[in-house]
């Protein structure tokens, strides 16, 4: 037999072999997405058999919504595994052998055996982690990957060398799997990366929850997606915690928000707020914007003072002598009786509003010791004639006075924070005056107001800090409701319980096994569920409840953040269990804090854990060579992240004579780009400065574009600040002239195939391209 014969034989022994092994695993993954079916519809028949359940009495209703509730989780949960059902499998040496996929999902036998692990669970680990080096107990790892299911390739790893089992998949590496997901065509949302997290990504997704940690990388390092299998992992890890107290990820803009939006629900995970930080003081709207200069001034550490000090200012000073007419004289409110009810008042640290009681009773008190020496003088000189009961006789009188009333609000007012911040920015106090300057606004007539801003709301939640809500009659108001509800839910038990007895005494059937609510539930608890069962997930009424104090927070794009916005956020996490992900050499805020330490140092001093990332996934190598040289610049020294992939595709750019031709210009390298105007190949953004948007709308008909564009469009539009966060198979980047540098920085790296420039203007320093026709390759 000669060698090619033998060849032959090997291949098609091989092919065999290979095609047995995919036809195996197809027969799995049919079986998975039987099971699947069958617990999707057993999930909905349950949702819709708690729903038609009659209710008629308070135990059925509660059961019924407990149950409404947890089916429908179930139901979100199982739809969420039908892609990517399953996409590893790992054989150990000791002959465990478990596949890995999106969701844990059982078989429907006696042991409820695992079918396939969630990617979260200890065992999946060495999915992430192994090597050749450190094996941790495998034998062989496997890629599968699929498409709606079906399977359409595999890819073995052998991990023990003594392992002489072949499957005929052994060839290519898991960096195939890697290298195919980063190259596939953009879809305008971000996708989960289950199926390839790189161990250096792995060790931070599941690092420890309590404490800060900092994840610093370059673009395309993969923060975002690592910050986000990390809200899953501790959602998975720590269940019964984040269900109750919820995961925040704060974002830079709501067009970031709505593309990362579908990673978690596609994981299965919804105890999460997605915020931008324009968003967290509940009721405002922040639909304004600041010049720079006034976004730095309000987001710096010294506005907290200024605003404290503006608020003292309002405690009863510069007060001129008040006389109030009371039917057993006059009554004098001088500087002196003044100044003694603000020191009480001040002396109890209370909040302002909480405070203005204790003002309130100091002022009545002198006001009625003046009537109370007057009218009980002895005319002896001997001590008072009046007793404690006229005495409070009189102050009953003091206090109903409207005279009194009015002094008291003009003196130490109830204030909101809207109204306090309102008028701080009216006229702002305790500031160098170029800073006052930059955020003064003019005087609001009566019926209109000046729309908030984002770096109003720190301002705002400063301001709810210092003044504090006077809510002990609505806190009284809700005890009494929750007793009600403990003294309902007993009788509901009871009742219950009598039931119980009544049904099931004599009987030994395995019905009578069954847990009614009674065994597992005390009034109190009961009554909490019922207030919980209020309908809205512990993320709703976080979104609704300015103190409320999430179980995490996770922040991207962190490095933006000014000191005034990490105070609002401390303030959101009391326990500091914070994930905070970023890039110095991205940041383009006015009034950010520039180093982790300065950020960070105020609230946590140096007990935060830094780690870096630093292999970039998205930006090809020659991509990320021109967007350096812009860094270089400023910095010589600066080492970006080392690319994972090469296209050889060069930037380039092209060079018009006038302004006025750019968008003519732009919209020809659109018609250019190789990618369909049905998106199907991905998505081409144009990033301009801000001053360019509407001309280059004009001239791009097909693009979308505004406030929050439709990423999922093949082609939009996009201020640079947009773009933050990110990323399109092409970029085009007008005048690059006109970016801030870190904003250039940002716009150069968004892309994952082919990036261009169109200028009329010099090319900034150290943006170095070859002036070219756009190229079609
Ligand atoms: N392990 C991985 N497997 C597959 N894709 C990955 C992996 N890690 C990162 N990516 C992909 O790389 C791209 C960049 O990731 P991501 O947006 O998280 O980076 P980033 O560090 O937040 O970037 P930037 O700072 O520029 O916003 C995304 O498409 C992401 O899905």
């Amino acid at each position: 037999m000669n060698s090619e014969t033998l060849w032959r034989q090997y291949m098609r022994a091989g092919a065999e072999l290979s095609n047995g092994e995919i036809l195996r695993e197809q027969e799995f993954i049919d079986l998975l997405c039987g099971r699947l079916a069958e617990l999707e519809a057993r999930a909905a028949a349950g949702v819709d058999a708690a729903l038609a359940q009659g209710a008629t009495n308070a135990q059925m209703l509660l059961e019924r919504d407990v149950l409404v509730a947890e089916q429908s989780g179930l139901l979100a949960l199982y739809s969420s595994g039908e892609h990517g059902l399953c996409f590893g499998r790992l054989a150990f040496r000791d002959g465990a052998d478990h596949h890995i996929g999106r969701i844990g999902i059982r078989a429907d036998d006696e042991e409820r055996t695992p079918l396939v692990v969630d990617w979260r669970a200890d065992v999946a680990r060495p999915f992430y982690l192994a090597t050749g080096h450190e094996p941790m107990g495998l034998r062989r790892r496997r890629h599968i990957t699929t498409e709606r299911n079906r399977v359409t390739a595999l890819h073995d790893e052998i991990l023990d060398l003594d392992d002489a089992e072949r499957t005929g998949h052994e060839g290519a590496t898991a960096d195939a799997v890697l290298l195919a997901a980063l190259d596939a065509a953009r879809t305008g949302r971000m996708h989960d990366i289950v199926q390839t997290i790189q161990a250096e990504q792995d060790r931070i997704i599941r690092a420890p929850h309590r404490g800060v940690l900092v994840v610093e990388g370059g673009p395309g390092t993969g923060k975002t997606a690592v910050a986000l299998h990390r809200a899953a992992y501790l959602l998975y890890a720590h269940r019964e915690l984040l269900a109750r107290r919820a995961v925040l990820i704060v974002g830079p803009n709501p067009t970031f928000l709505g593309y990362i939006g579908q990673v978690l629900p596609a994981l299965g995970e919804t105890g999460v707020l997605l915020a931008t930080p324009g968003e967290l003081f509940p009721g405002v709207r922040a639909t304004g914007t600041d010049t720079p200069e006034a976004a730095a001034v309000k987001g710096g550490a010294a506005m907290a003072d200024a605003l404290a000090a503006h608020l003292r200012d309002r405690q009863a000073t510069g007060w001129p002598e008040l006389r109030i007419d009371h039917e057993d004289g006059v009554l004098v409110l001088d500087r002196e009786l003044v100044a003694a009810a603000r020191d009480r008042a001040r002396r109890t640290h209370l909040p302002h509003n909480l405070a203005r009681p204790h003002f309130a009773f100091a002022v009545i008190d002198g006001l009625t010791d003046q009537l109370v020496e007057r009218i009980g003088a002895d005319p002896y000189g001997g001590p008072n004639l009046l007793g404690a009961d006229d005495r409070a006789l009189i102050g009953k009188g003091v206090a109903a006075s409207a005279q009194v009333h009015a002094a008291i609000d003009e003196l130490w007012p109830l204030l909101t924070p809207e109204r306090l911040v309102a008028d701080y920015l009216e006229e702002p106090t305790h500031l160098p005056d170029a800073d006052a300057a930059a955020v003064r606004r003019a005087p609001c007539g009566p019926f209109t107001a000046w729309p908030w801003t984002p770096a109003d709301v720190p301002l705002l939640d400063e301001a709810a800090e210092l003044l504090g809500e006077d809510d002990s009659a609505r806190l009284a108001a809700e005890e009494a409701q929750r007793q009600e509800a403990i003294a309902y839910a007993q009788g509901v038990l009871d009742l219950s319980y009598g039931s119980r007895s009544h049904e099931f005494a004599d009987r030994e059937d395995e019905d009578s096994e069954q847990l009614a609510a009674h065994d597992l539930i005390d009034a109190e608890r009961l009554a909490d569920r019922q207030e919980e069962a209020d309908g809205r997930s512990a993320a709703e009424r976080a979104a609704a409840d300015r103190t409320w104090a999430f179980g995490h927070v996770i922040v991207d794009e962190a490095q933006e953040l000014t000191p005034m916005l990490w105070r609002l956020l401390m303030r959101r996490c009391p326990t500091r269990s914070m994930t905070l992900v970023g890039d110095p050499a991205q940041s383009s805020e006015p009034g950010s804090c520039g180093t982790w330490s300065a950020a960070l140092g105020p609230h946590v001093g140096e007990r935060f854990e830094r780690v870096l990332l630093d292999v970039n996934y998205r930006t090809p190598a020659e991509i990320m060579e021109v967007a350096a040289g812009v860094v270089r610049a400023t910095d010589p020294g600066f080492r970006p992240p080392r690319s994972v992939r090469s296209t050889g595709v060069r930037p380039w750019a092209r060079r018009v004579a006038d302004a006025a031709e750019l968008a003519d210009a732009v919209a020809a390298c659109v018609a250019a780009e190789p990618v369909p105007a049905d998106g199907a190949g991905g998505r081409l953004a144009v990033v301009a400065p801000k001053h360019l948007l509407g001309d280059l709308a004009a001239a791009l008909p097909g693009a979308d574009s505004g406030p929050e564009p439709d990423l999922a469009r093949p082609l939009v539009l996009l201020s640079p600040t947009q773009a933050k966060g990110l990323e399109f198979d092409s970029v085009l980047v007008v005048e690059p002239a006109d970016f801030g540098r870190a904003e250039l920085y940002v716009a150069l790296t968004r892309a994952t195939q082919r990036l261009g420039v169109v200028h009329s203007a010099a090319l900034p320093e150290g943006l170095e391209l070859e002036e070219q026709a756009p190229t079609t390759t």
